[in-house]
């Protein structure tokens, strides 16, 4: 039968979540969908479709759920995160980036402790999550992340807009970004949600390390991710094929969120 779900954008990651549930890889009692277009929404459910799966026009008609993945960006993380976990969901989400906001993510954590609420942040587009949240049980010493995207991949970043940096003028491999995953986050706000994602399974998005590289004659999302702590090394690099219709998400992340919502494993492999 399943939990009730609800999408909370129906973009790319939002639709392939749907198609997911009505395969049934996912089970779902019902599921409510909102977006910010609810006509987009509206015309992409067939009339014939179960009635267990409902567009919705407004957030508060979306939380009589039991669970809400998030897949609209980091300001809809900002708008409802909040609310959602106060209206008795648990939270699945992809933008994760939001939480570099410091308020946000102690409020997002205060709210979950004090509503018994779980805030779930897949994977995504990277590998190893599992192993360094490990490690952290003894000491890591250093977590960094160097992503290499394709121009079309980062264009638009308010990073780069604020740095003049074109990246369609760039002709050979180059660094646009080094910092921390707190100003990768800001600056990315689309690009680069899997820094925050490593910073909460490690040293915590101060102490997390980002470079961000564009490649012109690149056609992936590459993550290579480097860890040293007491356990010894842990690297990490996903080659990741860009969504079909998003270049800027890697198709993982879209298989990551449905794999966090299966509920159907007899046996759990993974820590
Ligand atoms: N954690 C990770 O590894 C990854 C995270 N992401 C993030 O996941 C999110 C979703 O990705 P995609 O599906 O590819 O994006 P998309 O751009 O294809 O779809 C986003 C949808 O959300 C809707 N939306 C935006 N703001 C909204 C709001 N405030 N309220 C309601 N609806 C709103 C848009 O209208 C759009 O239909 C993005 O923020 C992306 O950066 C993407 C890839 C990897
Ligand atoms: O899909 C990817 O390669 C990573 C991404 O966009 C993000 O973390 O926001």
């Amino acid at each position: 039968m399943g939990r009730a779900i609800g999408i909370l954008g129906f973009g790319t990651i939002g639709r392939q979540l749907l198609t997911s549930i009505r395969e049934r890889t996912v089970s779902a009692s019902t599921v409510r969908i909102f977006d910010r277009h609810p006509d987009r929404v509206e015309s992409s459910i067939d009339p014939a479709s179960p009635a267990n799966v409902v567009a919705v026009r407004s957030f508060d008609r979306l939380v009589d759920v039991d669970l809400v993945v998030e897949a609209a960006g980091q300001g809809a993380v900002r708008e409802y995160a909040v609310d959602i976990l106060r209206a008795g969901c648990d939270l699945v989400t992809l933008s994760v980036g939001a939480l570099a906001d410091r308020t946000l993510r102690e409020q997002v954590i205060e709210t979950a402790e004090q509503t018994g609420q779980t805030v779930f942040v897949p994977s995504g587009a990277i590998a190893g999550l599992d192993a360094i949240t490990a490690a952290g049980n003894s000491d890591l010493e250093s977590v960094s992340l160097t992503t290499t995207k394709p121009p079309n991949g980062i264009a638009g970043a308010p990073y780069l807009d604020s740095h003049g940096i074109d990246v369609h003028e760039i002709t050979e491999p180059t660094t646009v970004f080094e910092g921390s995953a707190t100003e990768a986050a800001e600056g990315f706000p689309s690009n680069i949600n899997v820094a925050l994602a490593l910073s909460l399974a490690g040293v915590g998005p101060e102490r997390t390390t980002v470079r961000i590289v564009a490649d012109p004659d690149g056609q992936r999302n590459v993550h290579r991710i480097a860890v040293s702590g007491a356990m010894g090394d842990i690297e990490t690099t996903v080659r990741n094929d860009p969504s079909p219709t998003n270049p800027k998400t890697s198709y993982l992340a879209v298989l990551s969120a449905i794999e966090l919502l299966r509920d159907d494993r007899t046996v759990q492999v993974g820590t």
